[in-house]
């Protein structure tokens, strides 16, 4: 027997870097929300755990998310079965749209499932936490404000009613320099919440920024022009996402959206166009 279900990326809708932590981590402010950028697993039970990846450069071994994940969760409950996962992956790693997070996330998500283990969401959190910031977003499948590490997640429907347009310049970026090179802000200038929930998108270039910005452009060029290009092919607002170095664009109209996404995919950069409220199938399907 075999299971589908699609891992979908996020994008970072602002992020305040706040304070430095003992631990090497940072304390964030930022919001979460999907676009419909996705891989695609497929699960079936095996005489041994067997990882299979599309993408060559992707290391299928001990350090790969989903095999942390499988390791995490036998500790926790002891998996019955062996698995061979098999993953076409469609979403660029080192970008910042959390496709490793979202794979562990999903690899939780699936076995718990299959294995009908019945653990809730906040204890494939638990057993999680220290796989990485982002997971939780992944596991609650849900928008919203994330804080602290990343891990506390107010959920808020923030996913924008507008085109978002995608873009991955080619050039992986680091999560850990990128944190290692920006400077935390206890005290930001702007109210993240009021500025997702109440300003309209036009406004958002004035105020919303991602703080992991200063790190990464002067570190990796073309991921700044990439934002210049996006205002330039008519976006609202345009940022990086996470730690980068994907940049995406926010548009109001489809033509120009659509005009933008062609435009990247004619510079052969890995590109994605989500629609206006975009709300991922969390669905884990069986096929026999
Ligand atoms: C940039 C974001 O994607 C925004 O959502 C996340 O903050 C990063 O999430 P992630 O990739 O799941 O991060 P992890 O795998 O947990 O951490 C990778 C590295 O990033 C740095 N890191 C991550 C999260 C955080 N709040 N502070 C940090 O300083 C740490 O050096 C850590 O060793
Ligand atoms: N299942 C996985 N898919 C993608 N990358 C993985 C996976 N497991 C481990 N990695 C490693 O994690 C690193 C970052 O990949 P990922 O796609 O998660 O980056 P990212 O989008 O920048 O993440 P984030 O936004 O969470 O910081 C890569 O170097 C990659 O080799």
């Amino acid at each position: 027997m075999t299971w589908i279900a699609e891992s979908y990326a996020k994008i970072n809708l602002g992020l305040h870097v706040l304070e430095r932590l003992p631990t090497g981590y940072h304390q964030i402010e930022t919001g979460f929300c999907f676009i419909e950028w996705s891989d695609r697993f497929e699960v079936m039970q095996a005489p041994e755990t067997k990882l299979d990846i599309s993408d060559e450069e992707i290391p299928t071994g001990e350090g790969n998310l989903i095999n942390k994940a499988i390791r995490a969760l036998d500790r926790y409950v002891g998996l019955k079965q062996h698995y061979h996962i098999k993953v076409d992956k469609r979403i660029p790693a080192g970008a910042g749209l959390g496709g490793g997070s979202s794979n562990a996330a999903l690899t939780l998500r699936m076995l718990n499932k299959i294995e009908k283990m019945g653990l809730s969401d906040d204890e494939l959190i638990d057993l999680s936490r220290d796989l990485g910031a982002d997971i939780p977003f992944f596991i609650k499948g849900a928008t919203g404000i994330g804080r602290g590490v990343g891990h506390d997640i107010e959920p808020l429907d923030i996913q924008p009613d507008h085109w978002i347009v995608t873009c991955f310049p080619n050039e992986s970026s680091s999560t850990v320099e990128a944190y290692q090179h920006c400077m935390p802000k206890p005290e930001p200038d702007f109210d993240l919440k009021k500025t997702l929930t109440e300003t309209d998108i036009e406004e958002w270039r004035y105020t919303l920024t991602n703080d992991l910005e200063q790190a990464v452009f002067p570190r990796i060029h073309v991921a700044g022009n990439l934002k210049d290009q996006m205002y330039e092919f008519g976006a609202h607002y345009a940022s990086m996402t996470g730690s980068g170095s994907a940049v995406y664009g926010i548009f109001d109209q489809d033509f120009v959206a659509t005009n933008a996404y062609k435009g990247f995919l004619d510079l052969n950069l890995p590109s994605n166009l989500t629609r206006p409220g975009f709300k991922p199938d969390y669905g884990i399907y069986r096929k026999d």
